[in-house]
């Protein structure tokens, strides 16, 4: 079996708004997210690749146009926790690339949330 990875940056604001009013992420705050996607393979194709890095574009894309120097709440209809993003981001990518596997969102340095059904 064959995995890779690939790295994706983008910086947002988002506020918890269904959470205690007393709880930090209740408030409006902003992250430095880190999304890493992986795809798997049990062979690779006639280029050597899962799939060549470059296919991933889009997905930067849809990142940069989507996320980048936004307010979550304002685009997207659910609430903006790691795990959320983390499997939105991966219901994208696997309809595009049928060998995703997971799809890992940081907030901070210190935290990651991972959906892999
Ligand atoms: N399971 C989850 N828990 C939390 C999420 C989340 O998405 N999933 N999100 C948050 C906050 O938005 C943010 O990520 C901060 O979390 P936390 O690590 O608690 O905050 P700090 O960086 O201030 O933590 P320190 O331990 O003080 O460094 C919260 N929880
Ligand atoms: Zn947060």
């Amino acid at each position: 079996m064959f995995t890779i990875t690939k790295e994706f940056h983008f910086s947002a604001s988002h506020q918890l708004s269904h959470l205690p009013e007393d709880h930090q992420c209740a408030r409006l705050h902003g992250h430095n997210y880190v999304v890493v996607v992986e795809l798997r393979a049990e062979e690779l194709n006639v280029d050597g690749f899962v799939r060549d890095y470059g296919e991933l574009k889009p997905f930067k894309t849809y990142i940069d146009e989507t996320f980048d120097h936004r307010h979550l709440n304002d685009v997207l209809d659910f609430a903006s926790t790691g795990e959320n993003m983390a499997r939105h981001l991966y219901e994208w990518c696997a309809g595009r690339w049928p060998e995703t596997t997971a799809v890992k969102v940081s907030e901070t340095p210190k935290t990651w949330a991972e959906y892999r059904p």
